[in-house]
């Protein structure tokens, strides 16, 4: 595509973008641009009736939240980044800008504003760049607006409820998704469907060469293409008429194609271009001064098949420890590195290398040290380190992935085939070893339950993984991921009106503890495992702040389950068959109370079940369970006598679910 290659200017560029959308950060990751991710904490408090339009609004709120991380990072004597972009969506009807609901009335009212009607929806967007001088922060703001015309098809008083119900309006202008159950709604959209999703791309670009790429008039080519809007190319992105600074115009010089002959001058600075994150078609002159089609790059496929190298060298990396050893601001050389984690110094160069190329640290001729991402999730002790889930990846889950092709061909988990065929006596025996009884069924069923059970801990032949430490390593891993989801999830909902919840296969009591944080005067039990149970306590958080959450061993398909206003499954759901699930939703049905619910925490797909795609590639373990589409959960949980299920896609890893207990079940 020929906007692409702007992107690739990026390239070597330190670029933030100040927004938490996930939406925002799909658009621009689907193009190859590499950022980070710092949500602005610039409040959308200005004044709506001091702007003349609602572009003005949108633009000067974008503009502030990107100057509010510029100036955050700055003065927390961070790494100034090179460029922060900022954006703003508002929609407008009848002259009044709406922003996010802030309650499901709230919703109500816009949706029933938009039903039937025209209205516009305004992104405004602000590039900031940045640079740092005598330690003062300098910048430079370019800004812009899209509009994009979408028009509601009337909308029934029961499918605005069942939109609202569903929690997709809750943090969205206007109080829809058109990329998501929103489209339903809609009847027609004039203008860049991108824009309404909250990303005006095409325009984006089109700043960015202009700021990068100011050509001389006469080398302007328009281009026309069906599926692609007009735009303009540039014939000759050569040194001379770009940024000759861009140290990425040089690194391919005198590249040969295939054949061996040498690449023209325009054809190669567009490879070069490509070759680092573009998917592009190239737009070249051939000899007799024809424009055509010669090549397509597609760096999105490049990008996967480098995908498995890219884990591995944050696999060890992480292994090695690093990143711990580059915290605190620590800046060392690769001898110095390759000394401490005791490996090559030829091999510790490449692979510090690769982690600064993957944007984990930073290189300059004093040496190596973290990027602000590396310290706050890849220092093995820091409060949100994925290190724990990471090694869990390494250890566990690339084995199994080894052995996709069998299980696509089977159908089946390739446990036994990864870790070998004793992977369940280990397990037996080990239980055994640490006498821990578990009372229940017949010897056949209980062999079934103990396997399922070792899905969980994924126990390998190697002796010092059917271990405590291999139950330590698995809730490390789980404990980790629920460090980052924990808080989305507990506010997901209004949850004061329970008095106790028991989160069922709730394993270090994350999730336990943030609930407590959120409503003081709920008691909660975690239910898991004896031998989970028997080694939360090191994950248990310190402080004499800290209200006690009960820990309870037993198992949720067996015994009997505390008694709760509020029952959590987090991340139960999708692992087990339709049979375990029947048990285990029966039980929960019955114990339930009128009024009291249960609440789900889950990836949960889309309608198409091709997004979100940690979930959809999740699936390919191939557990005997499944992930399951918003609609697929609320009828799950109906089927099981909860009624009124609420949705919320939260915009982090998990999303959450929520049922009220009817006074039958069906
Ligand atoms: C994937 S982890 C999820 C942990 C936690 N809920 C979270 O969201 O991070 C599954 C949990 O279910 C527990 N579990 C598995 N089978 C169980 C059973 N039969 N009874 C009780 N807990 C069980 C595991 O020990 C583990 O802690």
């Amino acid at each position: 595509m020929v906007l692409i290659p702007v992107i690739g200017k990026l390239v070597s560029k330190r670029v933030v973008l100040a927004s938490a959308s996930p939406r925002r950060q799909e658009i621009l990751t689907n193009v190859g641009l590499r950022f980070e991710v710092v949500p602005s904490w610039f409040k959308e408090t200005l004044e709506k009736s001091s702007f003349a339009t609602p572009y003005e609004y949108a633009i000067e709120t974008a503009k502030q939240k990107a100057l509010e991380v510029a100036n955050r990072m700055h003065l927390k004597h961070l790494r100034t980044p090179d460029i922060v972009i900022g954006a703003d969506t508002v929609v407008t009807v009848e002259k009044q800008i709406l922003e996010k609901p802030v309650d499901k009335q709230d919703a109500y009212e816009m949706l029933s504003r938009l039903s039937g009607k025209e209205h516009s929806v305004f992104t405004g967007v602000a590039i900031v760049h940045c640079s740092s001088k005598d330690d003062c922060l300098e910048t430079e703001v370019t800004d812009f607006y899209e509009e994009t015309k979408v028009k509601f098809a009337e909308l029934s008083e029961e499918l605005l409820w069942e939109y609202i119900h569903s929690g997709e309006p809750m943090d969205k202008a206007g109080g829809y998704g058109i990329q998501a159950l929103g489209g339903m709604l809609v009847e027609y959209v004039h203008g860049d469907f991108l824009n309404v999703v909250g990303f005006p791309l095409n325009h984006f670009c089109k700043k960015l060469a202009e700021l990068y790429y100011p050509p001389p008039k006469h080398t302007i080519h328009h281009t026309k293409n069906d599926s692609i809007p007009s735009v303009e190319t540039f014939e000759n992105l050569s040194d001379g008429e770009s940024d000759s600074s861009d140290p990425m115009h040089h690194k391919n010089a005198n590249k040969l194609d295939r054949s061996g002959t040498p690449l023209s001058g325009a054809v190669q600075t567009l490879v070069n271009s490509c070759s680092t994150e573009t998917s592009c078609m190239v737009t070249v002159e051939n000899q007799s001064g024809v424009m055509e089609y010669s090549a397509k790059f597609p760096s999105k496929i490049v990008e996967l098949m480098d995908g498995f190298r890219a884990s591995k060298a944050l696999f060890v990396a992480s292994k090695l420890k690093v990143f711990d050893l580059l915290k605190d601001k620590c800046i060392l050389k690769a001898v110095v590195v390759a000394d401490k984690v005791e490996a090559s110094v030829h091999g510790t160069e490449r692979l510090l290398d690769a982690c600064a190329s993957l944007g984990l640290l930073d290189k300059t001729h004093q040496g190596y040290s973290n990027t602000d991402l590396a310290n706050k999730y890849l220092v093995s002790d820091g409060e949100y380190s994925l290190h724990g889930y990471i090694i869990h990846s390494n250890d566990r889950l690339w084995h199994l992935f080894t052995h996709l092709e069998a299980a696509v061909k089977e159908g089946t988990m390739q446990t036994h085939q990864a870790f070998g065929k004793e992977t369940e006596d280990l397990f037996q025996r080990n239980r055994a070893s640490e006498e821990i009884s578990i009372i229940g069924p017949a010897v056949t069923e209980r062999d079934k339950l103990l396997s399922n059970t070792e899905l969980f801990f994924n126990l390998g032949k190697d002796s010092c993984y059917h271990s405590v430490e291999a139950k330590q390593r698995f809730m490390t891993a789980m404990h980790s991921i629920a460090k980052l989801t924990a808080r989305d999830v507990a506010t997901a909902f209004d949850l004061s009106q329970f008095r106790s919840a028991c989160d069922l296969g709730g394993c270090t009591g994350v999730l336990a503890h943030e609930l407590v944080q959120n409503y003081p005067n709920l008691n909660i039990t975690v239910f898991d495992l004896p031998e989970v149970i028997a080694n939360v306590s090191c994950f248990q958080p310190s402080g004499k702040h800290i209200t006690p959450v009960t820990f309870t061993a037993g198992d949720f398909f067996k015994d009997n389950l505390p008694e709760a206003d509020l029952y959590i499954l987090s991340l139960i759901l999708h692992h087990w068959n339709d049979e375990k699930i029947h048990i285990l939703l029966s039980k929960i049905s019955a114990i339930c109370k009128p009024g009291s619910a249960l609440l789900v925490a889950e990836m949960v797909l889309d309608e198409e079940k091709t997004y979100p795609p940690t979930a959809v590639l999740q699936s390919l373990s191939m557990t005997e369970g499944k992930q399951r589409s918003g609609s697929e959960y609320k009828q799950l949980l109906e089927k099981y006598g909860f009624t009124n299920v609420q949705i919320k896609i939260t915009g982090n890893i998990l999303d959450a679910i929520l049922g009220f207990r009817k006074t039958s079940a069906h």
